[in-house]
């Protein structure tokens, strides 16, 4: 459980900071951003917010790019920022597009060789770091909510339909929401997952919903209109539609205008800290 400290800085008067070690689940040096208000400075345990990026993304990104901090300290809340993929793997080729590979991780445990052996962001997520945070950090690993942007709001969504117990509150950025049946969840499965389409349906988000997974608290989704990605791969209304048929509840909501950027997120990260807060402090 040994963490190497890559930096430290005080924010927002609490401290922002990279770090690494070694992962288990990965087999290799894992790195990941975190947030710890000045709340938790006086013993007291902390929410905590794990934030997941998109493709091309790093366990920087978010933290800097969101403007979620503030808003984190204001509420007293930490905030975990996973890496997008493991690194130095090795796999042939995983650096040459970016849409898999490098920064592109998806998730998810790979099936497939070459990648199974190292692509397991899937239990690195949903047991790896939540117990290595809430052993070497202030944070109550009870009130963990799970957010995330195009590629991580998949994550979000997914990890947090199989594991509402973990994850109490959930929210996403243009998540891809029905990645089985888009092209960069159609590349990333069929190299990570295999060709058998039926082994994805527990890792798509719309698949889930429609299978009768359910998350107790409503799913907040954020999407601007003018996202380049919009029709290609994100298509909010196919799990708006799966949510409706369940009942499952679920907040979509369009911004004309706004494009898949961070500058997207930073518009409206207040209200999903604000969404978060509500569930993991009431
Ligand atoms: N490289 C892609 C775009 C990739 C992209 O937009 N990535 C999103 C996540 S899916 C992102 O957040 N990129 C980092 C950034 O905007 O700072 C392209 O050329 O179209």
């Amino acid at each position: 459980m040994a963490l190497t400290t890559h930096s430290e800085h005080i924010c927002a008067g609490g401290r922002v900071g990279f770090y690494s070690h070694q992962s288990d689940q990965l087999g290799l040096v894992a790195r990941f951003g975190a947030f710890i208000p000045s709340r938790a400075q006086s013993g007291q345990r902390v929410p905590a917010l794990y934030v997941l990026a998109g493709l091309t993304c790093n366990h920087e990104t978010f933290l800097t790019k969101s403007g979620i901090i503030r808003f984190a300290a204001e509420r007293g809340f930490a905030v975990i920022a996973p890496d997008t993929s493991p690194r130095g793997a090795g796999v042939a080729g995983e650096g040459d597009s970016w849409d898999l590979g490098l920064a592109a991780g998806f998730y998810l445990d790979a099936t497939q060789t070459p990648w199974r052996a190292h692509y397991r962001m899937g239990s690195y997520l949903s047991r790896e770091l939540p117990e290595l945070t809430s052993t070497v950090m202030p944070i109550d690993g009870e009130r963990l909510g799970l957010m995330g942007h195009s590629m991580g709001g998949h994550g979000a969504l997914v990890h947090a339909l199989r594991a509402p117990g973990l994850w109490k509150s959930v929210s996403a950025f243009a998540p891809i929401v029905h990645p089985a049946a888009v092209p960069w969840g159609e590349k990333a499965f069929t190299a990570y997952l295999g060709a058998n389409r039926s082994g994805w349906a527990d890792h798509d988000a719309t698949l889930l919903i429609a299978s009768g997974h359910r998350h107790p608290h409503t799913i907040l989704i954020d999407q601007g209109v003018a996202d380049q990605f919009l029709d290609t791969q994100l298509r909010p209304q196919e799990i708006e539609k799966a949510a409706q048929l369940a009942g499952q509840p679920m907040s979509v909501r369009l911004h004309e205008g706004y494009d898949h950027s961070y500058w997207f997120i930073q518009s409206f990260i207040e209200d999903h800290v604000t969404h978060h807060a509500a569930i993991l402090t009431a």
